[in-house]
């Protein structure tokens, strides 16, 4: 019987930028069912460059990533990406419905939505809970709602995995503690990874953490690392999302 392929697997992945200072090195990870999994570490830990990497925007200078059973340029176009700054032009005369309505966009740009397309858009509102809001314009918008559509364009391209930098960042405590619950519910047959730096905020709702630290003693900057840990809670309480 054929075993089935790792939605994920980092083997030994090293990153640095341009100026040859190593970000991120050997690591290595593996993610084999849906879930929401936290990246977390200090500013500057190298949080949002694994997400670059995992969403093929960054290629590793060593190791590999396989990507829902393939390399990383054949499987990105499975992926929803939202990034941490996201451009978005404020006064857009577009409405939220036509946000989320891009997602159903690829290639053939030009063509018109047809009916499987609009229950998507359809699905994605309802998921993140803007049905509502879908005919007003994005300037109208708090930062969580605006945070809620950004995921729900993605959501709508029907995407095989999430990758999400900080998507709690500039929302207050409520509005955070909302989309986390919503993001948990969503990762039940969704795998979701998303950088954070609001561990307390997350956790309740994560299925696993990676901590991303890059070390910034002179002995071990070449050693970077990142850890998969158990949280014992977090599994209790999210039955193991
Ligand atoms: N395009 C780039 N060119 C050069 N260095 C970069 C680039 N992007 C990020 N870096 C550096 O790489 C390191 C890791 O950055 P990264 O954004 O991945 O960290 P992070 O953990 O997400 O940080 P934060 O919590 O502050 O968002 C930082 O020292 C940053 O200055």
């Amino acid at each position: 019987m054929a075993l089935t392929p790792p939605l994920l697997r980092l083997e030994r992945v090293a990153f640095g930028y341009a100026d040859g200072t190593p970000i991120l090195s050997d690591v290595s990870y593996c993610l084999d069912a849906p879930r929401l999994v936290a990246i977390s570490g200090p500013n500057g830990g190298g949080k949002s460059t694994l997400l670059r990497l995992i969403a093929g925007l960054l290629t590793p200078s060593r190791g590999n990533i396989e990507l829902l059973g393939g390399t990383v340029s054949q499987q990105r176009h499975r992926l929803g990406y939202v990034a941490q700054h996201p451009t978005l032009q404020a006064d857009t005369p577009l409405s939220v419905r036509d946000i989320v309505a891009q997602g159903r966009l690829d290639a053939r740009w030009w063509r018109r939505l047809g009916r499987n397309d609009h229950a998507r858009i359809d699905e994605a509102l309802a998921a993140l809970q803007i049905t509502e809001l879908q005919g007003r314009t994005p300037r109208s918008l708090s930062g969580g709602q605006r945070q809620r559509m950004l995921i729900a364009r993605a959501l709508a391209a029907n995407p095989d995995m999430l990758l999400l930098d900080e998507p709690c960042a500039h929302l207050d405590r409520a509005g955070g503690d909302a989309l986390m619950a919503t993001l948990a519910a969503l990762a039940q047959r969704l795998p979701i990874l998303m950088v954070t730096h609001d561990l307390e905020q997350a956790w309740p709702h994560l299925g696993e953490l990676l901590h991303v630290e890059r070390c910034l003693s002179r002995r071990s900057l070449t050693l970077p690392d990142i850890h998969p840990t158990a949280h014992p809670t977090a599994h209790r309480e999210a039955g193991h999302r």
